[in-house]
């Protein structure tokens, strides 16, 4: 027999509203006996009486054993998960920046209160690969996690791709459908993707990485010229997290942009979905697809945490346990194109070997090989130079630096 839950709930915006649409269709042994909000002024769908701004009504309540933190603050939600574990309450996040962020504390705190903090609504939505890293690939050698892991960029480049829909536009519709960010800068700059990254390579790596030491760069740089540039080669771009094992002791991290050939599964990933490539040993490559944003699609996924509560369930980062001497490293070498202006980037980036370089009126890019630890010393000066970096090979091209 399963346990009862009783739920404190913190949000009830997108994520919130859309896991509490599903539970009333449900005859789960639970029951939402809290909500916190932030503004008591608005409007909302349920009786007054279950919302409350007062954290501790919910927090201090021993008649609440579990609680579903959904909120968009990431200091309050590190604040509210820490002291419900600490507690003796479990807890379901969706909140990727505050896991990423804090994710060594997180540990901590599950193994000294002997409590469960489950997140698999937190990355690519509806997708369950946090349960399948830490589960069905615990004995498996994993090449390679990567894929699309951020709904809205991948809305905004379908929408240019597929309909010429311009960028501020698409942005704003993925705005107004409740995938993109308070700040949308984490979605379009690959931030989100990063922290995402960062929480399944700790499921599949057992490495846990400092959020500031992996690169992202994201798709707000991406031009008509870009676009060209792939459609000629029958290419897609795609915001592309990836995480590679170089070797027995060094792992790789970073977020591109990426031109995605036909052949490659993330080809026809388009719109708010999310798609994940796990490349094993053994199982070889599989796919996993679906909805990667959105308040039903990651309500099934927080959904599926909370009754996965019922009996207890909590990740047991198998991998981090596992004796291995594997470190994370951005002395890595990898294919990129650079659109730019400024020729002086090129010269800072310094191109251990150029492939193609092409100049005509104001369009100018090169393409080659160069050492990941350059893009993140260029990272502001691509940005102010308004440059566009995609990464331009397949994953089997990202090799440690030789030197
Ligand atoms: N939208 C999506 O598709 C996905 C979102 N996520 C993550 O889930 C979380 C929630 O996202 P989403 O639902 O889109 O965000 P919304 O902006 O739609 O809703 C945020 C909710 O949090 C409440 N809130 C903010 N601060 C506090 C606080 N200090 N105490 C109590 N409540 C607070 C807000 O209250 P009020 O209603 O009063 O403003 C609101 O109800 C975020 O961490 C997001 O990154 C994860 C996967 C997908
Ligand atoms: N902003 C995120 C929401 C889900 O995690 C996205 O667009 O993927």
């Amino acid at each position: 027999m399963s346990k009862k839950l009783n739920i404190g709930l913190f949000g009830f915006g997108v994520v919130g509203q859309g896991l509490y649409d599903i539970i009333r269709t449900k005859n789960l042994n639970l029951e939402i006996v809290k909500i916190a909000i932030k503004d008591p002024n608005k409007q909302r769908t349920l009786p007054e009486e279950l919302f409350t701004t007062d954290r501790d009504e919910i927090l201090n309540n021993p008649e609440i054993n579990t609680i579903v933190e959904l909120i968009n603050d990431t200091e309050a939600a590190f604040e509210i998960v820490s002291r419900a574990l600490s507690s003796g309450k479990n807890v379901v996040s969706a909140s990727k920046k505050m896991i990423a962020t804090y994710l060594n504390e997180l540990i901590e705190l599950q193994h000294k209160h002997g409590t469960s903090l489950l997140y698999e609504g937190a990355v690519c939505g509806s997708i369950p690969i946090i349960r399948n890293l830490e589960e069905y690939y615990d004995n498996e050698l994993l090449h390679s996690i990567s894929g699309i892991f951020n709904g809205s960029s991948n809305y905004i480049l379908s929408k240019g791709f597929l309909e010429n829909l311009d960028y501020d536009s698409a942005l704003k519709q993925a705005q107004e459908l409740g995938f993109a960010e308070t700040d949308p800068t984490m979605d379009v700059g690959g931030f989100d993707a990063k922290f995402k990254l960062i929480i399944a390579a700790s499921h599949a790596y057992g490495v846990i990485v400092d959020p500031k030491d992996v690169l992202n760069i994201g798709i707000q740089n991406l031009s008509a010229n870009d676009i060209q540039y792939a459609r000629e080669k029958n290419l897609k771009i795609k915001l592309v997290p990836v995480a590679k094992e170089l070797d027995a002791r060094h792992v790789a991290m970073f977020v591109l942009p990426k031109f995605v050939t036909e052949s490659e599964f993330l080809y026809n990933v388009e719109y708010e979905y999310n798609g994940v490539t796990v490349q094993a040993a053994f199982a070889d490559q599989q796919f996993f697809f679906g909805k990667g944003a959105g308040g039903h699609p990651t309500g099934s996924a927080v959904l599926s945490d909370i009754a996965a509560l019922r009996y207890d369930y909590a990740y047991e980062y198998k991998k981090a346990k596992a004796v291995r001497d594997l470190n994370f490293t951005n002395n890595v070498e990898l294919n990129i194109y650079l659109r730019y202006e400024d020729e002086e980037l090129v010269n800072a980036l310094a191109f251990i070997h150029i492939k193609e370089r092409f100049y005509s009126g104001d369009y100018k890019f090169v393409t080659g090989k160069i050492n990941l630890q350059k893009l993140i010393d260029n990272q502001q000066r691509i940005s102010d130079n308004k440059a566009f970096v995609a990464f331009a090979d397949q994953l089997t091209g990202v090799s440690l630096a030789s030197a």
